[in-house]
């Protein structure tokens, strides 16, 4: 429960996937340049965010009104080891870079109701970034056009501008640099989560020495030309982009985690049209033809003691929307803002 001054802001911000993530050479800032499609799914993690600040004096830094960071919800064993809730917190730098743009202190606590795995490849940390901008934006009235948000977003991670950018977008640079892309048609996930989660510079090295090491005449795959994959989107058939779907990061995430092979056969194996390693890994997820089919996938991969657990979402979905609390909207209830999406469904 948070407690401090004043009612919170949520926020709510989903995960996202890479239907496409072509990967160039290491730069000299230790980035790769990208070209990427993100699309947004309804996986998603609320933030709230509190002032701590009373108008009376200093800032009390000692008890639970304190500044700083909490898990909210059903905290999961491996959340509570693996979530820092220090200063290394993306939320947390999200704060501390929004704070001196506005010329002030980060005077709140923040709070994460995480749903979106950790480590997984689907930019859960950048989600918790991006909605902590948003919500203390909110927070502090702050007078900030939407280019500037995203230009604080890009500088706390490769992954938050696109969090608070939600859709199906073209992501250039490290990632940051974003086109929507058209897409009305709603496409149909199985996510697959492992219990484990793999480093993300850790995977982009491990591409590095792969391709530093392939024999010239057998070179590490590259992903085609994303023009199809944009093409496949805007049509909204499943199956023309279930035979696009790519990512360069696969084959580093797999020698890492040699499993990862057995989950993808196995999405397929259960009737998923084609199955990916998103971002980083080591979460796979599979395109189906539809809801029902994403439904059925979903119940026969669980079963298959490939992955932890298994989740059926969909996306296109918005980036980081105030759910409760925007000091300048009326309350959620009769009358304010609908309630939520209740999101995925959740098969253990
Ligand atoms: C793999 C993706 O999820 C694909 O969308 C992203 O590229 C990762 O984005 P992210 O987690 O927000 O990454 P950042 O926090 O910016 O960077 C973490 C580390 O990942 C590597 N990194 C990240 C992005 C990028 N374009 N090139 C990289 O080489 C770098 O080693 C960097 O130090
Ligand atoms: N708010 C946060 N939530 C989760 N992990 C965080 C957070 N802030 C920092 N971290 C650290 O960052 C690491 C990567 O977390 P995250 O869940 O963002 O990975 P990811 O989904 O693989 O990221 P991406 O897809 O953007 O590469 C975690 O292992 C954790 O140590």
């Amino acid at each position: 429960m948070l407690s401090a001054v004043g009612p919170p802001v949520t926020v709510r911000v989903p995960a996202k996937i890479n239907l496409h993530l072509a990967v160039g050479d290491l730069r000299p800032d230790g980035y790769h340049d990208l070209v990427t499609v993100f699309q947004a799914l309804n996986l998603f993690d609320e933030i709230s965010v509190v002032s701590t600040h009373t108008g009376r004096g200093p800032v009390d830094r000692i008890g639970p009104g304190a500044p700083g960071i909490e898990l909210l919800g059903d905290v999961t064993d491996a959340q509570r080891a693996d979530v820092p809730l220090d200063a290394s917190n993306l939320a947390w730098k999200a704060a501390v870079a929004l704070a001196e743009v506005a010329g002030r202190e980060p005077d709140v606590r923040i709070g994460l109701r995480k749903s979106i795995p950790v480590a997984g490849g689907m930019a859960g940390g950048s989600a918790d970034a991006a909605g902590t901008l948003l919500a203390l934006a909110a927070l502090w009235r702050l007078d900030l056009g939407r280019e500037a948000l995203m230009e604080v977003a890009a500088g706390v991670g490769s992954d938050v501008a696109f969090a608070l950018h939600g859709g199906t977008a073209l992501g250039t640079g490290r990632g940051e640099n974003l086109v929507p892309v058209l897409s009305r048609h709603t496409f149909h996930w199985v996510v697959a989560l492992q219990d484990h989660g793999l480093s993300t510079p850790a995977v982009f090295g491990e591409l590095d020495r792969l391709r530093a090491t392939s024999a010239a005449d057998t070179p590490v795959k590259r992903v085609g030309s994303v023009e199809p994959v944009l093409e496949a989107v805007a049509s909204g058939e499943a199956r023309s982009l279930a035979l696009l779907l790519g990512n360069d990061l696969q084959a580093a995430a797999v020698s890492m985690d040699p499993g990862l092979r057995r989950t993808l056969r196995a999405g397929v194996t259960a009737g998923a049209l084609a199955g990916v390693v998103s971002g980083s890994g080591p979460t796979c997820v599979f395109l189906c033809a539809d809801g029902p089919s994403a439904v059925r996938v979903a119940a026969e991969l669980s079963g298959a003691g490939v992955c932890r657990t298994v989740r059926v979402a969909h996306g296109p979905v918005p980036g980081a929307k105030v759910i409760d609390g925007d000091p300048a909207r009326p309350p959620r209830g009769p009358g304010g803002p609908p309630a939520p999406d209740p999101g995925p469904n959740m098969y253990a």
